[in-house]
């Protein structure tokens, strides 16, 4: 890709962007002084689809007006609610619908499927995760050990970035898996890591882990709207994300959980039971034998929250709309080219990027260490907030920034490096 300096040249690419419509599309924050903010931001928090409010509001109206009978006879009846966002979702992760469902949150979708995915044996019952998980899916992972009477000093296995590194390398993921395979149970990494914005080699590791009999999940929390996924093809065994990141569904909002066919439909698997996940032609029969639904949706416990599940349609019919992940990768791999090139020209000297350079192994964010000697990372963070720029801070050293296709210009991108420059040399 060859970019050149100058804000007209950032102002030439947002013209010939094919998705710079779909920023109307979103509330962009305002400043203070009432211009927007430069929101690079969306691997924390998405921002906002305009259309949320009306679909909110839609199930909001049926409720005042129907009742109880918005569940069944009117347009998108609640008790179905989660089927019209399946489709869409399968789409950006690369499964069919029927591996697919929003229900719960992160963190408790992880669990669940640990007690499907995660039944130790005598021999067979460590954990792989890395070093540096996401906290809530380490404490997770190590109260599951516990559950089983493991202790995590012998049943979790940390993978480490060499002495002196940031990311994983994959040769070092293999060389554990090959020594220690037969007592391992379950592999539970990250699509994309959330402090080094590292994509890992999914179907590679997928693949390498089902040779020596282990299961293996991901938490695409980091990666479902942002990079390409095939988990399907992968032959991922389970996956969970959440859907306020870059998918824009709101804080809180529900989450996503894959099962691959092959153990969806095997109704033999245990599993926390509720009666949203028991079949449907026969739910309110009362009877009290589970019957699990042969798809994903058997792992459902309660029925969803609507307004949530609103919201995501909301997002879901903006990512259809944009032609999905084809296009929106296009634009990303562009959008964050642009910014690596005017980090290394403008701020080198100060700023260096932990994250991959090769495309396979990054999403939209770049995660930036400070090297200035007279700022630390922290004050630098501080000082681009003070200008109207968020992104965010991960202690202990890194400013991630995140350009979506969705709703970022290369114009944001140009003022960010701008304002960049200016607090490094302030
Ligand atoms: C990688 C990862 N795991 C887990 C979580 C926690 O998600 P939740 O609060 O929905 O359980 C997050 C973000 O909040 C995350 O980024
Ligand atoms: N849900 C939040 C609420 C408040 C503050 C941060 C979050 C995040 O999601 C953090 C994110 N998971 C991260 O990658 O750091």
């Amino acid at each position: 890709m060859h970019f050149e300096a100058g804000i007209e040249f950032a102002q030439a690419l947002d013209h010939e962007d094919p998705l710079s419509r779909f920023r109307e599309e979103f509330s962009i924050p305002a400043q203070p002084d009432g211009s927007q903010e430069i929101y690079l931001c969306g691997n924390s928090l998405g921002l906002q689809p305009r259309r949320a409010r009306d679909y909110v509001n839609q199930e909001l109206d049926k409720w005042a007006t129907l009742g109880v009978k918005g569940h069944f006879d009117c347009e998108f009846p609640w008790m179905p609610y989660h089927e019209f966002l399946a489709e869409s979702s399968a789409n950006l992760v690369g499964a069919h619908s029927d591996e697919v469902v929003m229900m719960n949150s992160l963190t408790v979708n992880l669990h669940l499927m640990m007690v499907s995915f995660y039944r130790p044996s005598a021999t067979r019952y460590k954990i792989v995760i890395e070093d540096h998980a996401f906290p809530s899916d380490h404490y997770a992972v190590e109260s599951q050990l516990r559950h089983h009477g493991i202790d995590p000093e012998d049943g979790l296995l940390l993978l480490k970035p060499r002495e002196g590194e940031e990311l994983l390398r994959l040769e070092d993921i293999t060389a554990l898996i090959e020594e220690q395979g037969d007592s391992i149970a379950l592999l539970l990494l990250p699509g994309v890591q959330y402090y080094t914005g590292q994509v890992l080699p999914m179907a590679e590791l997928t693949e390498l882990a089902h040779q020596h009999g282990i299961s293996v999940g991901f938490d695409l929390a980091h990666a479902v709207g942002n990079i390409p996924l095939q988990l399907h093809t992968w032959n991922v065994d389970f996956a969970c994300w959440c859907s306020y990141k870059y998918l824009n569904s709101g804080p809180g909002s529900v989450a996503g959980c894959f099962v691959h066919r092959r153990h969806a439909q095997n109704t033999q698997l245990p599993r926390f039971a509720g009666w949203w996940g028991h079949d449907k032609q026969s739910r309110f029969r009362m009877e009290n034998r589970f019957q699990p639904i042969p798809t994903a949706e058997g792992w459902q416990l309660s029925n969803p929250p609507i307004l949530s599940l609103a919201a995501i349609r909301a997002s879901l019919d903006v990512f259809s709309e944009a032609g999905g992940m084809g296009p929106l990768r296009s634009k990303s791999e562009k959008l964050t080219a642009y910014l690596q090139f005017l980090l290394k020209s403008e701020v080198g000297e100060y700023i260096s990027i932990i994250t991959p350079e090769d495309l396979e192994q990054r999403g939209c964010q770049l995660s930036l260490s400070c090297n200035a000697r007279h700022l630390s990372g922290r004050q630098l963070f501080q000082r681009l907030e003070e200008h109207g720029v968020t992104c965010d801070w991960r202690e202990p050293n890194v400013i991630r920034v995140a350009p979506v296709p969705l709703y970022n210009r290369f114009a944001d991108v140009y003022r960010f490096v701008e304002i960049l420059k200016a607090a490094c040399e302030e």
